[in-house]
C-alpha cells in the first residue's frame, strides 16, 4: 500500500532530516513510527502526504508515484497533521461538505458518514458552530471525521492521539481496527508507545533521520516491551 524507497530528505542549509529510509506498509497494517524530538518522523510523513518535496527516492501509494501523479494518491489517503489547520471561519458541517467535495463523495454517502461518524466522536452537536470555537481535542475529532469521509486506503497521523479525551482515544483506535480490516492501512507517529505497543502490528524506529528498527511488533519484541527496546536502540545503537 504505502512503500518508502531510499527516501532522503534535506532542509535547506542543514543536514540530512532523514537519511535512506525504507519502509513498506501493506494492506491490513497499523504501523507505528517512533522515533526521538527531532528524529524525522513528521519530515517522512508530509513527504508521504505530499505537501512537503524531496529529491531523493521514491514513495508509492497503491502503486501509485506521489511525484508522477500527487493527486492520484492524494485520492486514496488521508493525511492528519499533527496541528491540523482547518479552516476556521467555516462551521464543522461546512468543512466537512467542503472536504466531501473536494473527493467527490456523493451527498446520500457522504450524510451517513458525516452522522455515523459525527456520533460516534460525539461533535455532531457542535458541527453548527465555527471551528474558530473548537478545542483542540474537537478540532482533531473533526479532523478524523474529514479524513474518514471518502473512505482512504490509507490513513496518514501525525500525533494523533495528542489531545484526545480517552473516549475519543478509544473510538480512533476501534476505527483503525475497523478501516484495517476493511483493507485499508495505517501509518502514524506516536510518543506514546503503550498505545503503540498494543494497536500496532508493526513498528518501525527511527533515530536521527536514519531507520534501526523495523518490521512485525511480536517478532521484533520478543519478550521485551517497546520502550525497553526503544530505550536500547536509541540509547545505545550509533
Ligand atoms: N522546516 C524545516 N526547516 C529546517 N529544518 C527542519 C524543518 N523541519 C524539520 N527540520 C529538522 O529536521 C529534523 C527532523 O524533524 P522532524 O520534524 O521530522 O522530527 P520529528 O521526528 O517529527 O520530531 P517531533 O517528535 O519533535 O515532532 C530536525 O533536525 C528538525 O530540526
Amino acid at each position: 500500500m504505502l512503500r518508502i524507497e531510499h527516501f532522503s530528505k534535506r532542509y535547506k542549509g542543514g543536514k540530512k532530516a532523514v537519511d535512506d529510509l525504507n519502509l513498506f506498509v501493506e494492506a491490513g497494517d497499523i504501523y507505528g513510527f517512533i522515533g526521538h524530538n527531532g528524529a524525522g518522523k513528521s519530515t517522512t510523513i508530509k513527504s508521504v502526504a505530499g505537501v512537503l518535496e524531496f529529491e531523493e527516492g521514491t514513495i508509492t501509494i497503491d502503486g501509485i508515484d506521489i511525484k508522477e501523479n500527487p493527486v492520484a494518491c492524494k485520492k486514496c489517503m488521508a493525511y492528519i497533521p499533527d496541528n491540523p489547520d482547518l479552516y476556521e471561519h467555516l462551521t464543522g458541517i461546512q468543512y466537512l461538505n467542503f472536504i466531501g467535495d473536494i473527493f467527490e463523495v456523493e451527498a446520500s454517502v457522504r450524510k451517513e458518514r458525516i452522522q455515523r461518524y459525527g456520533d460516534q466522536f460525539a461533535l455532531t452537536g457542535a458541527l453548527g458552530d465555527p471551528v474558530a470555537s473548537y478545542s483542540h481535542g474537537m478540532k482533531q475529532k473533526l479532523a478524523i471525521i474529514s479524513a474518514l469521509i471518502h473512505e482512504p486506503k490509507l490513513m496518514i497521523l501525525d500525533e494523533p492521539f495528542v489531545g484526545l479525551d480517552p473516549k475519543a482515544t478509544l473510538l480512533l483506535k476501534n476505527t483503525m481496527h475497523e478501516m484495517c480490516r476493511r483493507g485499508a492501512a495505517i501509518f502514524f507517529s506516536t510518543h506514546v508507545l503503550d498505545v503503540a505497543e498494543k494497536l500496532c502490528n508493526k513498528v518501525a524506529i527511527i533515530k536521527d533521520g536514519k531507520l534501526v528498527v523495523s518490521g512485525e511488533m511480536e517478532s521484533i519484541l520478543k519478550d521485551a516491551s517497546l520502550e525497553h527496546l526503544f530505550m536500547e536502540v536509541t540509547e545505545h545503537e550509533k
